[in-house]
């Protein structure tokens, strides 16, 4: 074995040598090249044991780079950063942040399944004076693996669908994420059109104020929905899901939207309905969204006419192919655009909704966004004050779940803000119970009058009734 060792080594330099003094030779006598290059691969062939591919960067007719290149360099991208010595930036169009992938030049290896391959960046320089579409005209990049002979199966049938399947993970990572509107003003005659802004919203499932088990629940249904385009396609159902939030303003529907697009990152596309001018116009929006998107419809409860009373009028009137039955379109079928697409609905009044719009099957999840929790509220007081102990804790959980305080996540996040840089953590949480209480206050006063408002009306039924009585006597009498 260590025989075999020595003698490849000689071989190899020897190999070596002999490309050198070919590299030299080409350079005095360009000419001998190309009628010597074939000859001499021949020869390396019988001794060479590694297979070289080349993918080039631009293939084919198309001014477009090639697939295969873009996923290896995200691929390559994803730790040359720490094995490669030379680096080279890059900014994408559509990525987040600055690429690091190797300098040209470099070689880097990489193991998969026991075997290990070399990676190279190469670039073929200026030959021709002529014009060219190529960036840096002349440039032709080009990536280049070599692996030994024996592992060519294991390359060609895994090895290269891995760094395929990967580099489009991390391509999917880096991009930049779009949020889309269909705001009148980027109108098209009448129909508006997507306009999209970067995505940028903060919110996560770790800020999101909430119940952990509840967010938890949530999380995995995202997980098994993007993991799921298998099960649809047996089921012969389109890959969609759709979400009802609902509860009052200042639960986080909105936060909670932009959770669920960061947690998956998702695009997300804000679907303004009372722009949307017939069906037509709603099917060209629905089709031209991508996949990987939330598409959010925004307080259906008032901006459309969703509400069942809404629908019987509607029926006596006999509305054709309006907006009002529009919004039904979207909620009964949504067929239009494509799978792997969320669609979330949310609502202030989910019991105004006309039922037959929500029942479960239209909408595949509920989930009720409600007033503050305690353990929401532990959530806040971490995200807006970094306190995750105090004995104040106390008070406040009793507040709000002994006395069953309603107060919005919003309220309490407000009430919890630092007004100046003086304000520490407890004088914030001071303010909040100050709140909490006066909230208590305006609940049992409300109750108070609602309960006065009780009784007036039944006084009133009493007097109606007994005047009704006389009346009944005054004929009887008559
Ligand atoms: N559950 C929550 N977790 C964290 N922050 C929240 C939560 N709810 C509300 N907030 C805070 O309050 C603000 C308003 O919340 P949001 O817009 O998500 O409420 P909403 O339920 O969508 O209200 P509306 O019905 O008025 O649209 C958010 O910017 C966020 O800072
Ligand atoms: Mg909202």
């Amino acid at each position: 074995m260590a025989m075999m060792g020595q003698l490849w080594t000689n071989t190899g330099s020897a190999l070596a040598t002999l490309m050198f003094v070919y590299t030299i030779f080409k350079q005095f006598f360009p000419l001998f090249g190309p009628q010597l290059e074939p000859f001499l691969y021949r020869l390396f062939g019988r001794f060479y044991p590694y297979i070289q591919i080349t993918f080039h960067e631009y293939s084919g007719e198309h001014f477009k780079r090639s697939e295969a290149y873009l996923g290896i360099q995200s691929y390559l991208s994803k730790d040359s950063s720490a094995r490669a010595k030379k680096l080279k930036a890059n900014t994408t169009k559509g990525s987040k942040s600055i690429v690091l992938s190797m300098d040209d030049k470099e070689e880097i290896t990489d193991d998969f399944e026991g075997i290990r391959v070399w990676w190279q960046s190469k670039k073929e320089g200026a030959t021709r004076q002529s014009f060219s579409f190529y960036p840096e005209a002349n440039e032709k990049r080009y990536y280049m693996l070599r692996f030994h002979r024996r592992d060519r199966e294991v390359i060609i049938e895994r090895y290269l669908e891995h760094v395929m399947r990967e580099g489009k993970t991390i391509e999917q990572k880096n991009r930049e994420r779009k949020l889309y509107s269909n705001t009148p003003g980027q109108s098209h005659g009448n129909n508006s059109k997507w306009s999209h802004v970067t995505f940028e919203h903060p919110a996560t499932f770790d800020t999101l104020a909430m119940e952990e088990n509840k967010k938890e629940e949530i999380k995995s249904d995202l997980i098994k929905f993007s993991k799921s385009k298998d099960y649809y396609k047996k089921i012969g159902k389109a890959w969609k899901r759709g979400y009802l939030l609902f509860g009052p303003p200042g639960t986080g529907k909105s936060t909670m939207i932009a959770a669920m697009a960061n947690f998956l990152e998702y695009d997300v596309y804000d679907l303004e309905l009372t722009t949307v001018k017939d069906n037509t116009h709603l099917r060209r929006l629905l089709i031209e969204t991508s996949a990987k998107s939330i598409i959010v419809i925004e307080d259906i409860d008032c901006s459309l006419n969703l509400t069942g009373q809404r629908k019987k009028k509607e029926e006596e009137e006999e509305d054709g192919d309006d907006k009002n039955t529009i919004e039904k379109k979207m909620m009964m079928k949504n067929e239009a655009c494509g799978g792997e697409r969320i669609i979330v609905f949310t609502t202030n009044f989910v019991d105004k909704l006309d039922p037959a719009l929500i029942r479960k099957g239209r909408m595949d999840k509920h989930i009720e966004m409600s007033y503050c929790c305690f353990e929401a509220f532990k959530v806040l007081a971490k995200n807006y004050l970094d306190v995750e102990e105090s004995e104040m804790f106390e008070e406040i959980k009793r507040l709000l779940e002994v006395e069953e305080i309603k107060m919005t996540p919003a309220d309490v996040g407000e009430n919890l803000l630092p007004k100046s840089e003086k304000e520490g953590g407890e004088t914030c949480l001071k303010r909040l119970i100050e709140a909490l209480k006066e909230e208590k206050e305006e609940a049992k006063k409300k109750v108070e009058e609602e309960e006065e408002e009780k009784q007036r009306k039944k006084e009133k039924v009493k007097e109606i009734e007994a005047e009704k009585e006389k009346k009944k006597k005054i004929e009887e009498e008559n």
